[in-house]
């Protein structure tokens, strides 16, 4: 029951693996007829593995927080951000104590950010959408989250949906979906809050097999699995070659391997790179294990690399704020020490904050735009910035997006990370905006440090900054709710509610708010096992990525074994319809229509966060 979850591109309707290939440079080279035959078999191997080109990052050496201030061991540090173990591929995620298959890899799952029709809401503006969150964004189909625009909806997925790499067929890490819910009950009608900010929260992340202490984290972006397996069929034929050829000199032999793992026209691949070992340690290695044993092999770090070069990721967790208007907020999960970093800011660059304006669609068919502003993308008030700058700076790390702002009681602050921990090249910083805008790859990254001890269980806050400040303030005194608001039922009220579904004929009676659709899950009906629901009650199914969603009509219900069951019909499509007997509650769900959910009200709060000004560069001030 695999779903594809690939990963999206912005453009629209097309879905492409979050590393794209490019065009690689063809070296100039007197070439041995080997050489040439080699050079053949890499080309299936680069044809099959799918290359890629990834940033470059430099390392070195700083410690986190290992100890409390009373001079106590804080526990172990459950996932790493920190250099990844393929050449090339930037950051990459860790584990740092044993995870058993199926175990979750955080103590609570990561928000989840929808960016909707993007590419759409700037026609009006020519072309200026900018492509580098391709590589963070996640397919919202199947993060079930596609119903909320006309088009092309995208979710940014900030923290393990975001930091950990692929890798061919190694795959340790598995994701669900986010869920919908609106903590503390906000509604449109009396909460300036509602709307400002994202109610898709707890994706998970599982183990999908055991993991050991120290290997990196590997997902799975929609590329095909089996490249590595073809990879090894190629060092097969090496090796075979060799045997063949036993008159070759070892010399020659020698720079034929040389070639073959290290100066060959794949020079720039992430993937091959992470093969380009020339020493007799690798040489025999490689005819003794698979590639793919090698690579596991390989990712591997210790406690000591880790506190040198990485950043635990697992300081926070989410939780409802203690600010009710605030939503959801992060929460320290361990006692963190004053002037320790508590978590680690990785951040992908948007050179003009205007991308993320929304214009108003003249035409609905068409989706041409007027060039009238009626909103910015929620994503906005999860990215940094600054009053006198239009560049926009939006973090990845673990649960950091949660943090709220408190002048009082802020016990974080922000900092540039430290360049020998990963991703941030401070000569950026002397740089002007232009350079982000041709600049494809991250390579900045602030952290955050604590002000104070921080005990486990308390609320992180950070300064957002006198700006945002004003702006809520203003915000919340201006604000009003339209007049019929409160009538207002969100699909997340609606699912929320024990009561029973409406059939098709009593909803001619007392029909559900326009806003919302109801829709039942086909391949999760098919794989009930009704015999355990007759005995238990409970529904349980173990595939996580089991959806197929369609719009349904309830025809009738009735109690078995004291459970309500319904006999609905699903439409696949205009000519296809298929009919679920039977089938209980979970089977069903509301959601919302396009352009109906609380994010896109004309009214909700939008500001980004402010980045202090005693640290933002002069260069990057363009306004
Ligand atoms: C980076 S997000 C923080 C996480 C957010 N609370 C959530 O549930 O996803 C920033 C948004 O959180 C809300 N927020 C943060 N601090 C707040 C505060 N002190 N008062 C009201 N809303 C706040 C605002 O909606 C703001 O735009």
């Amino acid at each position: 029951m695999e779903e594809t979850k690939e990963l999206m591109t912005a453009v629209p309707m097309e879905d492409r693996s979050v590393w794209r290939p490019k065009h690689v440079q063809r070296q100039r080279s007197m070439i041995l007829p080997f050489q040439r035959l080699v050079l053949a078999l890499l080309s299936i191997l680069a044809a099959s593995a799918n290359l890629a080109v990834v940033s470059g990052l430099e390392e070195g050496e700083k410690e986190t927080n290992t100890e409390t201030s009373d001079g106590l061991p804080v526990q172990e540090c459950g996932v790493w951000l920190a250099p990844s173990s393929i050449p090339g591929a930037g950051l990459g995620m860790f584990a740092g104590k044993d995870f058993r298959k199926g175990q979750e890899l955080q103590p609570t799952g990561d928000i989840v950010i929808p960016i909707v029709d993007i590419t759409y809401h700037q026609y009006a503006l020519g072309s200026r959408y900018f492509l580098l969150f391709d590589d963070y964004i996640w397919n919202a189909h199947f993060q079930h989250m596609d119903h909320l625009g006309y088009i092309h909806v995208m979710v940014f997925s900030p923290g393990i949906g975001s930091a950990p790499n692929a890798f061919a067929d190694i795959v340790n890490v598995n994701e669900l979906h986010p869920r919908n819910s609106d903590p503390h009950g906000l509604h449109r009608s009396k909460d300036p809050g509602a709307g400002a900010f994202s109610t898709y929260h707890d994706r998970r992340f599982l183990a999908c097999e055991d993991i050991q202490k120290g290997e990196e984290l590997f997902m799975h972006y929609g590329e095909t699995i089996g490249d590595l397996r073809k990879a090894d069929k190629v060092f097969e034929r090496f090796f075979e070659i060799q045997k063949k050829h036993r008159k070759i000199p070892g010399e020659i032999l020698g720079e034929l391997w040389v070639s073959f793992v290290e100066r060959n026209e794949f020079n720039e691949s992430t993937t091959f790179a992470a093969f380009q070992k020339t020493d007799e340690e690798w040489y025999m290695l490689h005819q003794q294990m698979t590639l793919k044993e090698i690579r596991i092999k390989e990712s591997m770090r210790t406690d000591e690399w880790f506190h040198q070069f990485g950043t635990c990721a697992d300081n926070l967790m989410e939780g409802e704020s203690t600010i009710r208007q605030a939503g959801r907020g992060a929460f320290a999960t361990r006692h963190l020490a004053k002037d320790s970093v508590v978590a680690p800011l990785p951040l992908v660059h948007v050179e003009d904050s205007h991308m993320f304006d929304m214009l108003e669609f003249e035409d609905i068919f068409t989706l041409q735009t007027a060039n009238v502003k009626y909103g910015e993308q929620l994503l906005l008030n999860y990215c940094f910035g600054h009053g006198r700058s239009s560049l926009l700076l939006c973090p990845y790390g673990p649960q950091t997006s949660l943090i709220n702002h408190n002048q009082t009681r802020a016990n974080v602050k922000l900092r540039w990370a430290d360049p020998a921990k990963g991703n941030h090249k401070p000569e950026l910083l002397e740089m002007p905006i232009e350079h982000f805008a041709r600049k494809k790859k991250t390579s900045l990254a602030l952290e955050l440090v604590a002000l104070r001890d921080i005990q486990p269980g308390e609320e992180v806050f950070l300064d957002y900054g006198d700006e945002w400040e004003s702006a809520w303030q203003e915000h919340v005194k201006t604000w009003e709710a339209y007049p019929q608001a409160k009538d207002y039922v969100s699909a997340h009220q609606l699912d929320s509610s024990p009561d029973r579904l409406l059939t098709e004929f009593e909803q001619m009676e007392n029909p559900y708010p326009w806003n919302v659709n109801l829709l039942c899950n086909i391949k999760f009906y098919k794989m009930i096992d009704f015999s355990l629901f007759h005995q238990t009650g409970k529904v349980e199914v173990t595939d996580h990525h089991t959806a197929e969603w369609f719009t349904c009509e309830i025809m009738r219900f009735r109690l078995i074994n004291g459970q309500m069951r319904y006999t609905a019909v699903a439409k696949i499509n205009d000519n296809k319809s298929e009919k679920l007997t039977d089938a209980p509650r979970e089977a069903f769900k509301f959601v919302d229509l396009a352009y109906s959910s609380d994010m896109f009200l004309p009214n909700a709060f939008r500001h980004a966060l402010m980045i202090p000004d005693d640290i933002f560069p002069e260069a990057w001030k363009n306004l």
